[in-house]
């Protein structure tokens, strides 16, 4: 089993708007919420740190999720002060050694079967892994206008997702190294990367997308609807 670290302190400018997209409600409830109980329905996922931006008031303070303990705590400025935050967090319970959970508030459609794989597979690996999948499109570097640079070779290139697995210690001090050297890692597996770590790609589904824009809420409305028809 292990705990999750869900980084929901953004302020979601990409998107727009006054509510922070976490909070924003799909079937009736808060993103946050959908994405707490997509992980803590899974029989592999012990409970969650949320991490919440400085002064939240929308927290509804939930104390457990689909009868799966939840703790709170602030973040930082940037997404990896909030998962370092939230490492910090984590009940004494969970060793130095134990791996741990790091997955976006703002990615609410995922699927057990892909958190099955991520907790089977990367427990088994020495570092770690994270959900991802192959890049499927033609990819173009952009110029200063709006014009094509240059088409980018696409072989072997991949699109991280979270839920990422790693173990506590491992990864606290990679984040903690980064941020040390005034490296912006933009997820987990950068901070291990840097540090000579090679985590494993485990191919999860395409619908496990992150709310960013308007669009990907409108999305995820649509594949709710689907599951409950
Ligand atoms: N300082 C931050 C920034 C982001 N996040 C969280 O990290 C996840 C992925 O970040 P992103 O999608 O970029 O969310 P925002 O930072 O809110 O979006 P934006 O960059 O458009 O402001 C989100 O669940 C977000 O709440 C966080 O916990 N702490
Ligand atoms: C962690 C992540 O979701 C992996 O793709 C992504 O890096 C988050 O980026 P954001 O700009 O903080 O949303």
């Amino acid at each position: 089993m292990s705990w999750a670290v869900v980084p929901a302190a953004g302020r979601g400018a990409r998107f727009g708007g006054e509510v922070p997209k976490q909070y924003l409600e799909v079937a009736g409830e808060p993103l946050l919420a959908h994405t707490l109980r997509a992980l803590c329905a899974h029989p592999g996922v012990d409970g969650a740190v949320v991490v919440l931006a400085e002064g939240d008031a929308r927290w509804p303070g939930w104390a457990e999720m689909a009868g799966k303990p939840i703790l709170a705590c602030v973040g930082g400025g940037e997404r990896a002060d909030s998962v370092l935050a939230g490492l910090a967090a984590l009940p004494e319970s969970v060793r130095a050694d134990d791996f741990v959970l790091v997955h976006d508030a703002a990615r609410p459609n995922l699927h057990p079967d892909d958190l099955t794989q991520l907790l089977e597979r990367g427990r088994g690996d020495p570092v770690g892994a994270i959900l991802a999948a192959p890049v499927r499109d033609t990819l173009k570097r952009a110029g200063d206008d709006a014009g094509i640079d240059a088409t980018e070779p696409r072989e072997r290139l991949w699109r991280a997702f979270t839920p990422q697995l790693f173990r506590r210690l491992q990864l606290s001090r990679a984040l903690e190294a980064a941020r040390d050297e005034g490296v912006a890692v933009t997820d987990e597996a950068m901070a291990m990367e840097r540090l000579g770590f090679r985590p494993l790609l485990i191919e999860g589904r395409e619908d496990n997308l992150k709310v960013t824009t308007a669009a990907d809420l409108v999305l995820f409305e649509f594949l709710v609807s689907r599951k409950n028809p």
